[in-house]
């Protein structure tokens, strides 16, 4: 397979200047350069793109993925590094990029595709299904300062990818698109996949990057953190995001506890117990009881409370849960350590790999502390169906 985009030792960095009191002004005058600060949007990125991928860029707000995609693009220059492009980019970047404001839509086509390297002739000859493909025809000959964040992204998006590109670049913007132009957008962005093309997209949208990408990059940052299958990547950023939320469950616990003197009880252990023995990630066969086993501890004590218990896919889409409360099961007060267990009977999945999620909350809804991966199992299935659900199903003739 042929490299297309080669990006090595890629590094931005952004001056970020604080505005400073006029006192602190007067008494440094002249002096300070405080008010400057240097801040790396990018470090030392290396990254390779075979021709035919299409690549997911994900990563928390501010991790630099639209930074990256501008300097690909060529829109913005790297401090120190190189990017190098192998056949013909489009790209659909922020708002704004690329389309002149006081000229129509159709003088911006014209301009648009020009610089993306088509002559006039075959600009004339995509013109009309550009403006077909955008749906606002009527908005054609109207100066495009006008024209809608919406409106905008359509034709942006139909002229990149009507100029016949290699390689598609595609931002966030998509998302202002309605759900019909984004259902239309994704649509074309498969047959680009079909027809081979290499396609780099910066969503917000996982589904979106387990759905269309095969492979992921997490940006974390300004930095890589990881470079793999979109399981692994969502994975990282599930986690990432996870730790953050969890973070700040903690924080708000906290301050509740300072104000309510509550005692905080925790998870501290989750293992599974099958015939084979007790294990933090299990393999069971179809059929066979699975037992979540759970440690908590607590400072003070704590009542009123439900325990709960999911099964999920790695994506983390809960496909299963219970608490103790739904079960019609009433958990004791809670006072230092304590031992709980879940019994799973006749699991009804296929082969596959799943988690375990544990929960503790209070009767009121409360959450006290809520454990996303807590253990991982996996069922080893003859493969019979497709999807996670197991059934008995058989066929006959019936003539
Ligand atoms: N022109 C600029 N001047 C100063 N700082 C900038 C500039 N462009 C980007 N940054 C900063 O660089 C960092 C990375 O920005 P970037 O837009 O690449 O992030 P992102 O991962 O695309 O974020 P989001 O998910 O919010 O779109 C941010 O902290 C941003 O404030």
């Amino acid at each position: 397979m042929t490299t297309v985009v080669q990006i090595e030792g890629l590094s931005k960095h952004f001056v970020l200047r604080k505005e400073k009191s006029l006192k602190e002004r007067v008494v440094n005058f002249g002096r300070s350069r405080k008010h400057r600060e240097d801040f790396w949007a990018l470090r030392d990125i290396d990254l390779q793109i075979e021709s035919g991928t299409t690549l997911g860029l994900i990563g928390p707000n501010g991790s630099g993925k639209s930074t990256l995609l501008k300097m690909v693009g060529g829109i913005l220059q790297p401090d120190s590094g190189s990017v190098k492009i192998r056949g013909r980019l489009a790209a659909l970047l922020e708002l704004g990029a690329g389309f002149h404001p006081d000229l129509t839509g159709r003088e911006n086509v014209y301009l648009n595709a020009s610089i993306l390297g088509l002559s006039r002739v075959q600009i004339d000859r995509y013109f009309d299904a550009i403006v077909d493909f955008s749906g606002i025809e009527a908005f054609i000959d109207t100066q495009v300062k006008f024209y809608s964040s919406g409106m905008y992204v359509r034709l942006a998006f139909a002229v990149a990818v009507h100029v016949d590109p290699d390689i598609l670049l595609v931002d966030e913007v998509l998302a202002v698109g309605d759900e019909p132009f984004q259902r239309k957008c994704l649509e074309r962005i498969r047959e680009f996949q079909a027809e081979g093309r290499t396609i780099v997209m910066v969503t917000h949208g996982l589904d979106q990057v387990a759905e269309f990408c095969d492979r992921a990059v997490v940006l974390e940052k300004g930095r890589i953190v990881t470079d793999g299958t979109p399981r692994e990547a969502l994975r990282t950023l599930r986690a990432d995001f996870e730790e953050v939320r969890q973070e700040e469950v903690e924080r708000r616990q906290l301050a509740e506890e300072h104000t309510l003197n509550r005692a905080i009880a925790r998870f501290t252990g989750i293992s599974l117990a099958t015939s084979s023995g007790v294990t933090s990630s299990a393999e069971i066969a179809p059929g066979e009881q699975l037992t979540v086993l759970m440690e908590t501890f607590t400072s003070g004590e704590v009542t009123d409370f439900k325990i709960g218990v999911g099964i999920a896919t790695p994506l983390g889409t809960v496909l299963w849960s219970t608490t103790t409360e739904l079960l019609g099961d009433e958990v004791p007060p809670m006072r230092g350590t304590g031992m709980y267990q879940f019994a799973l009977r006749d699991i009804p999945l296929t082969a596959g790999e799943y988690t375990i999620q544990t929960t503790l909350s209070g009767l009121d809804g409360r959450e006290i502390h809520h454990v996303p991966a807590a253990a991982q199992f996996s069922v080893d299935d003859t493969l019979s169906s497709i999807g996670p659900v197991r059934l008995a199903a058989s066929f006959d003739v019936r003539v």
